[in-house]
């Protein structure tokens, strides 16, 4: 440990002389700063609470993360506390600051490849003392790589590195989309399995194309750009023109972390030793080559910062378009992606018919070549074509369309994935619907069940605030009999269709309506396909995080809702209405009540097979985490396994808490079906 770290540093604002701000992220400002009783020159992160959007969870990780850890190419925090309404973290002051800064003042075309061996393998030292202690920092790339005066290299920023041996929130926390788009994994976006370390292994293999280039691959295009593109282009590499200056083992090390599989990328202890890092030098190299004449940290910020206004002042015109803000925000080395509805609404407007397709570039060098992700035998016609000739213009929502069928080899629905980033969350329909809602609509209440099923199987359904509910997903391969039991006619109406999906501000809708209908709402409004905001209220609403809602123009209180496949079960029916017969009821009735029944012994079955599967090995997991901890590091399978068995467990608790609804449910409609039966009888003795 370095002798600094052993000293108590304050932890009070007044012992610590805040200087020029030398950067800036998305919820904090870091300062040079002088700590008065030590007079000694620090950094000090001011994040501000308020501007943290509650996310208290992963403000607690970072300071948790960065107090604990221990590792000389790791930023450790000296210490940390509140102050007004910031929280002040005080660490090392990295004088040299960022790579990216670095690249952005005087490396504007990338560094050369020693210098890049050099600063990498650092990073990959770190890499392999984090994941060997259970963590993905998930948020690896040059702008949180700090190199000090002297060239000593640092990775910082844990501000969304997560634990993979923790259980409950942080554990699920894997299962959410996190870190920045054009460095994020394609399994982190896709959202289906949750991700392990390996999607560090990704973004490693991103930061080395950005140390390479200057910038990292897509950094030009706006967040759902990047993930169309993740998604659907073979991985980026070092296979340019530009890029023949770099070594054979360059090239290749980079392309074995850019596997789309991450199964099949190394591990950072694997990566450590590839011949590519031979050529790291010490850090007296890093600091003659990159850090010699340039000018104080502050003084570049000050002068990236007024590029940065002059930018958006020369292009006015073009002040709303996201490339330019994703640019912005780039140079800042910022890493989350901000989900408001002017984002997504602007980055859907965005996508035009050259946005899904591989650059020019791309085509020319990856036709036919496509990696384990996606093969290019196994692209659909539809990208194939699209990297061919210029397809018309597309409204947003039927990109998506094609990009749903383009990712039918994924085993995720991009649609889900999406979801994921657009960090919607799915509720209760029955709970938030006010029309379905009260003693008239008792049996309304129960009937729908189908449409809240899909609203439970959802690993975005989090609580308000910081709290995550278990994640959703069943492993498929674990369980085979699952797309059996949740697929088919059932699940069919339970899962919004993109055409489906309205993003609804909930906070602006009463004074800004007009203003924040997206593209994706206004083109599907004008077809009358989904209901007008005036008119969705709160009906309709199957997501919602925070003040978002997304809302499926199949749950309209207006119109009838088919919620099982063939069978009347409208939103809207009304048993007390004299003018439905009872006897076109009953068999409806009848209908659902088997449906429920069916559905229940299902689920049943399900509980019982993956209580099976998760019961004994779940033991040995709990058993074995601390240890886990302390001991050498797991091996991937291992790590696959907990990953799985902690998924299993949190299926057991879902499908639990389904069928008591279930159970519910049914008892409601055996009731009722009673009732109607006597009104029947009555009504014939009449
Ligand atoms: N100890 C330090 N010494 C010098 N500069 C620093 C230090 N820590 C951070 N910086 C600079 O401040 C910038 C923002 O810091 P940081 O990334 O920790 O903030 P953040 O809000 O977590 O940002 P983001 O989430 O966008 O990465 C960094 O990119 C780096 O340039």
């Amino acid at each position: 440990m370095e002798p600094a770290l052993e000293k108590k540093y304050p932890v009070n604002a007044k012992d610590y002389k805040l200087y020029e701000e030398v950067g800036e992220g998305v919820s904090a400002t870091v300062y040079r700063a002088l700590c008065i009783p030590f007079n000694e020159i620090v950094a000090v992160k001011v994040l501000d609470l308020e501007r943290c959007n509650n996310d208290l969870d992963g403000i607690r990780r970072e300071v948790q993360t960065m107090s604990l850890i221990s590792h000389p190419n790791l930023l450790q925090a000296h210490c940390s506390f509140t102050a007004g309404h910031g929280l002040w973290v005080v660490m090392p002051y990295m004088k040299g600051g960022s790579c990216l800064h670095i690249m952005k003042s005087a490396f504007p075309e990338g560094f050369e490849e020693p210098v890049i061996s050099s600063l990498l393998h650092e990073v990959l030292k770190a890499l392999v003392y984090l994941h060997s202690h259970g963590h993905i920092h998930r948020d690896v790339k040059s702008g949180n790589i700090l190199v000090n005066s002297n060239g000593f290299v640092k990775l910082a920023d844990f501000g969304v590195s997560a634990c993979m041996f923790d259980a409950g929130d942080r554990q699920r926390s894997r299962n959410t989309f996190v870190g920045t788009p054009c460095w994020m994994a394609p399994e982190v976006m896709q959202q289906l399995h949750g991700y392990d370390f390996k999607a560090d292994i990704w973004s490693f293999g991103i930061t080395a194309l950005e140390l390479a280039h200057g910038h990292a691959p897509f950094s030009k295009y706006p967040p759902m750009k990047v993930l169309l593109m993740t998604l659907q282009n073979a991985p980026p590499g070092l296979d340019y023109e530009r890029d023949k200056r770099f070594s054979k083992s360059f090239k290749e090390m980079v392309a074995t972390c850019l596997v789309k599989d991450p199964k099949k990328r190394p591990t950072a202890e694997k990566l450590l030793k590839h011949p590519f890092f031979k050529r790291a030098r010490a850090a007296n190299y890093l600091a003659q080559t990159i850090l010699e004449g340039l000018a104080p940290l502050g003084d570049r910020f000050r002068t990236l910062k007024a590029k940065e206004a002059d930018l958006l002042v020369q292009n006015k015109a073009l002040y709303e378009d996201k490339e330019q803000l994703s640019q912005q925000e780039y140079i800042r080395g910022i890493s989350a992606w901000n989900f408001n509805l002017e984002d997504l609404k602007n980055q859907a407007a965005l996508i035009q018919d050259d946005d899904i397709n591989p650059n020019a570039e791309d085509v020319k060098q990856k036709q036919g070549h496509c990696d384990v992700g996606i093969p290019a035998g196994r692209l659909s016609p539809n990208i194939i074509d699209q990297a061919k000739v210029a397809p018309n213009k597309k409204d947003p929502i039927e990109t998506l369309h094609d990009l749903e069928d383009s990712l039918a080899p994924f085993p995720i629905k991009p649609v889900q994935a999406l979801k994921a980033c657009f960090d919607v969350r799915e509720v209760d329909v029955n709970a938030t619907s006010p029309n379905w809602k009260g003693t008239q609509s008792d049996i309304e209440e129960q009937l729908p069940t189908q449409c809240s099923s899909r609203a439970i199987d959802t690993e975005s359904r989090k609580n308000e605030g910081d709290h995550l509910e278990p994640s959703g997903s069943l492993p498929p391969h674990a369980i085979p009999e699952d797309k059996k039991l949740l697929s088919g006619p059932q699940q069919s109406d339970n899962v919004p269709s993109p055409e489906k999906l309205t993003f609804v501000d909930v906070k602006r809708r009463d004074h800004q309506q007009p203003k924040y209908q997206s593209e994706l709402h206004r083109q599907k409004k004008d077809s009358d396909v989904v209901l007008p905001v005036e008119d969705t209220s709160e009906v309709g609403v199957v997501q919602r995080k925070g003040r978002f809602q997304v809302t499926s123009a199949d749950l309209s209180a207006k119109g009838p809702v088919s919620c099982l496949s063939g069978t009347a079960c409208s939103g809207s029916s009304n048993f007390t209405s004299p003018n439905i017969a009872t006897g076109t009821l009953l068999p409806s009735l009848q209908a659902i009540l088997q449906q429920n029944i069916t559905q229940r012994d299902e689920i049943v079955k399900m509980i019982k097979y993956v209580e099976q599967l998760a019961v004994k090995p779940l033991e040995i997991v709990e058993a074995g985490i601390n240890e886990q901890l302390q001991a050498s590091p797991a091996s991937a399978k291992e790590r696959d396994l907990q990953s799985q068995l902690v998924n299993l467990q949190q299926s057991v608790q879902r499908l639990d808490e389904e069928l008591q609804r279930q159970r519910t449910k049914n008892f409601q409609l055996v009731k009722q079906l009673s009732f109607l039966a006597k009104r029947e009888e009555r009504l014939k003795g009449q």
